[in-house]
């Protein structure tokens, strides 16, 4: 049966709508350091008719930091790529000029930090996260996949990603995880890999808010990684806040103090410590370690540690 033709429109309409908010998604991604350039243009390549296929080569390379339309038409006149180019419609030639072009770049960006901020329970680690999280948008903080289950507040893909059990089973063997950990013997808690190795691919920081079993695989598979671990500025405060915080039953109280105490006698294994006593401080600690320059005379973590004692 012919449908009429405003039925048929209207439909156009809406998949055009939808086909554009998945090319605006993938440019936001592009953007924050989520998705590298040159995996959505191999991407694009792969399948021509796709989301990455239907992009515009300029609204790519405008997604890049720092390239504003001057310098996306440099680039574009460098390659001999029209304005008017989708990714998915590049000839052989263009395809590889760009796919040099954008290999050649993320090998000159220099990569940004990744700092681990581990630490025992209730010291703040997740207070001091979300201080940085909300006051330094340049810092990507990585967002953990847990099987526990969410907090009254907590949402999922802001706080965690809140999985089953077989679909943290699933990201293990398809080794999603930069580093993944049952903690406190209780609920799995894992880094998933791409958004962390994308972000520090154009440069911008990372923070990782994770365990002392997590700390320990990242610096084995990342050994630039800097370790911090913070520290309450004492027991009995370490205490008052657990049970302040009032989110844990007793029992649970008491095996995350029990954890504590393992992690507080690792404390050495970590290139710098940072004392919890106020939040903002803390943070601008931390911040700083993400945000030092590398140059033959900006403070190593060991710096920072010892002109502080
Ligand atoms: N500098 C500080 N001074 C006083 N209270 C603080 C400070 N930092 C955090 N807190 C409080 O301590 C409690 C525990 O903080 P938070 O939940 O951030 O700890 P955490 O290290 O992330 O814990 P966990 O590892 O168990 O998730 C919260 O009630 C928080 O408001
Ligand atoms: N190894 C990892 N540990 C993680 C990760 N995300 C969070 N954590 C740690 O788990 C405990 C408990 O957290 P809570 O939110 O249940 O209180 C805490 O020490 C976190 O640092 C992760 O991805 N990997």
């Amino acid at each position: 049966m012919n449908r009429p033709p405003e039925v048929d429109r209207a439909a156009a309409g809406r998949a055009a709508v939808a086909a554009r908010q998945a090319r605006a998604a993938v440019k936001a991604a592009v953007a924050a350091g989520e998705r590298d350039a040159l995996s959505v243009a191999e991407a694009a390549w792969r399948d021509p008719a796709g989301v990455e296929g239907s992009l515009r080569v300029r609204e790519l390379l405008g997604s890049l930091r720092g390239f504003g339309p001057v310098r996306v038409a440099a680039v574009l006149e460098e390659l001999g790529i029209s304005p008017v180019k989708k990714l998915g419609g590049l000839g052989v030639r263009q395809r590889q000029a760009l796919g040099d072009w954008l290999r050649g770049r993320s090998a000159t960006t220099e990569r940004g930090r990744l700092v681990v901020l581990a630490g025992p329970t209730a010291v703040g680690k997740g207070t001091v996260s979300a201080f940085i999280r909300d006051h330094h948008p340049d810092v990507l903080l990585s967002v953990s996949a847990t099987t526990r289950a969410p907090r009254p507040g907590e949402r999922d893909g802001v706080h965690y990603y809140f999985v089953s059990d077989a679909e943290f089973d699933r990201m293990v063997e398809a080794d999603e995880f930069l580093e993944w950990a049952t903690v406190h013997n209780l609920s799995r808690y894992g880094t998933p890999r791409p958004p962390v190795e994308a972000t520090l691919a154009s440069g911008r920081s990372v923070l990782l808010e994770i365990d002392l079993q997590g700390a320990r695989q990242v610096k084995r598979a990342m050994p630039e990684a800097v370790l911090v671990f913070l520290l309450p500025p004492t027991w009995d405060e370490l205490v008052r806040r657990l049970i302040g915080r009032g989110t844990e039953t007793a029992a649970e109280q008491a095996r995350r103090l029990e954890t504590a105490k393992v992690e507080l006698a690792a404390q050495d294994e970590f290139d710098v410590h940072v004392v919890n006593d106020n939040v903002e401080r803390a943070a601008q600690e931390v911040v700083d370690l993400l945000t030092a320059v590398r140059s033959a005379h900006a403070p190593t973590p060991r710096d920072i540690d010892r002109n502080r004692s």
